[in-house]
């Protein structure tokens, strides 16, 4: 698990690290500055007498970091040049402190540096305490530093980056490589900002948990497959993994079920039912025969079968869907995802009695889990999508407050949330999961992992998880370009290390 921290957030934790556990401020910029030291020794050492580093430097302590670096390349007989951009007469304490110190060492710190005389551009204009849009000056050198040749490291943040949010404020540095101190911004994963920071390494600089003295970071993601996946008894049956229903597919979309279908048996799912329109009943049984079939007529008593339900891939939104949604709602309180025309008809204006039924059915314990991509987030919050996409952690949170459940706000960065407590967003994936069919998969995903006993959040995060690495492992084999729908399905768990992975 990773966390991912907020501008206030980390500078709380700096604070907390100084004032509450006696660390103090130069010794964390010190080892800020060893650490960046580190990673450009491990790249150029072995061409040091030929490497020439140039340091672009603001007046606050992301500048102090980019001053220290300097001394320390310095000392260690690389050829390192500063730029100053702004007004010394304004800067921090530990930058005029690490100024004083820089006059004692071999750095050129005059204006006339050019940059592209320099193979190795060093960001340190801002890093966390970017307030607003950069211009003039400020823009001028991240401009310059763009242009240059040679490898280009961030300190922290790619200047330019909102630290919060990934957005670029105004025009931002465009970094090979970030090292960023003490915990992942969320500006860093989040796009824009994850391209312009290139490969992100984390330094320890001394802050770790202990700085949080009660306050958590509210944002977290999953790196590698460390996910919590359900216990496989060795000696269970196909009832002990689960009966998921999936109420799927109106006359010819019978791709949707069966994608959802493939994806819940792919992640686990003992036995998978697929309520779908009659005319679908031939291609369905063709494209996944280990499904069971069943006619919106039998939804009723597929209802007292299922263990879990899911509900929405390619239903549509004419009258059949708006009674099988009715009927899912109405006659069933066991663990349900809602997905795609589903929340639609929940957004229309004669949803609104069921939407109410379902945040009733919420507040009373029903396990909900809502998957809308920000189209059908927009529709159910009547907010426009820009908005949505802007505001996605929050948004996400509005969604499960509503029905008391759990969202799961689909973008190219997915965020998984309650009610309450903190968020997840998500890392795994690519440009290839743009494509018909990926979301029909995702909640055939989180309808195995509910099937097999999982709680709501756990399945939601980890499904998210485990589509979005099957999109990359489908991207291997086909390019970003070649992935289709059923290639994620097909590539579910693929690369699970059952051994590795913490049961649960
Ligand atoms: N605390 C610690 O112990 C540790 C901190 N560490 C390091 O400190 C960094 C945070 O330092 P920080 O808080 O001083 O903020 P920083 O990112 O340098 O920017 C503030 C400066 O930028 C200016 N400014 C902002 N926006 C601007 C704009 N658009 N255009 C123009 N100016 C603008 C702003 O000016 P002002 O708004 O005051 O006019 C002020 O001068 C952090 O990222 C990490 O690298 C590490 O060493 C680990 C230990
Ligand atoms: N660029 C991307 N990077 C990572 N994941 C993506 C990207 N684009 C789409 N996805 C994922 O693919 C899925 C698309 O779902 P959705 O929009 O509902 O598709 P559909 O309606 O076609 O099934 C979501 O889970 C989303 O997070
Ligand atoms: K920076």
């Amino acid at each position: 698990m990773r966390y991912l921290v907020t501008a206030q957030e980390m500078k709380q934790y700096d604070k907390n690290t100084i004032e509450y556990l006696g660390i103090p401020g130069p010794v964390l910029m010190e080892r800020a500055a060893l650490a960046a030291e580190d990673f450009l020794k491990e790249r150029f050492d072995a061409v040091k007498e030929r490497t020439k580093v140039l340091i672009f430097a603001g007046m606050g302590n992301n500048g102090g970091d980019g001053l220290a670096l300097a001394r320390l390349l310095a000392a260690d007989g690389y050829t390192v040049a500063v730029r100053l951009v702004g007004d010394p007469e304004k800067a921090t304490e530990q930058w005029k402190s690490q100024w004083q110190t820089l006059q004692h060492f071999p750095v050129k710190t005059d204006s006339n540096t050019q940059a592209d005389e320099y193979n190795v551009i060093v960001d340190a204009l801002f890093g966390v305490g970017l307030s607003r849009p950069v211009e003039g000056i400020y823009a001028e050198a991240v401009e310059e530093m763009n242009v240059a040749e040679g490898f280009k490291l961030a300190l922290d943040v790619p200047s330019g980056i909102c630290s919060d949010t990934g957005r670029v404020l105004g025009c931002a540095f465009l970094a090979d490589a970030t090292i960023t101190f003490g915990f992942c911004k969320r500006g860093l994963v989040m796009y824009p900002g994850t391209d312009y920071a290139g490969q992100v390494h984390i330094a320890n600089v001394g802050i770790g948990p202990e700085s949080f003295l009660g306050q958590s970071p509210e944002m977290y993601t999953y790196d590698s497959c460390e996910q919590h996946l359900p216990d496989r008894t060795s000696s269970g049956n196909k009832g002990t993994f689960g009966k998921a229903l999936l109420v799927a597919g109106s006359n010819g979309m019978a791709g949707a079920a069966i994608l959802a279908a493939r994806a819940a048996y792919r992640t686990g799912a003992g036995m998978v039912k697929v309520i779908t329109a009659e005319e679908n009943r031939q291609i369905l049984q063709q494209g996944i025969p280990e499904a069971l079939y069943g006619s919106c007529r039998q939804l009723s008593e597929s209802l007292e079968w299922a263990d879990v339900i899911a509900i929405g891939p390619g239903i549509g939104r004419e009258e059949q869907a708006r009674e099988c949604l009715k009927k899912v709602v109405e006659k069933s309180r066991k663990p349900l995802v809602l997905d795609a025309d589903a929340l639609n008809l929940l957004a229309e204006e004669n949803g609104k009695a069921l939407a109410e039924k379902l945040h009733t059915q919420g507040a009373e314990g029903r396990v909900i889990i809502l998957t809308p991509h920000v189209g059908e987030l927009s529709r159910l919050l009547a907010k426009t999508i820009p908005e949505c996409k802007k505001e996605l952690p929050e948004c996400g949170r509005e969604l499960a407050e509503r029905f008391h459940g759990v969202a799961v706000a689909k973008d190219a960065r997915t965020i998984v949330c309650k009610e309450q407590g903190e968020f997840y967003l998500n890392t795994t994936g690519n440009s290839g999961m743009a494509t018909a069919g990926s979301g029909d998969v995702l909640t055939g995903v989180i309808l195995g992992l509910l099937a097999q006993g999982m709680n709501a959040i756990d399945a939601a995060v980890n499904g998210v998880y485990l589509h979005g690495r099957a999109g990359e492992l489908a991207a291997k084999l086909h390019t970003e370009y070649g992935v289709m729908a059923g290639d994620i399905a097909d590539c579910l768990m693929k690369d699970y290390d059952e051994k590795e992975s913490v049961k649960k």
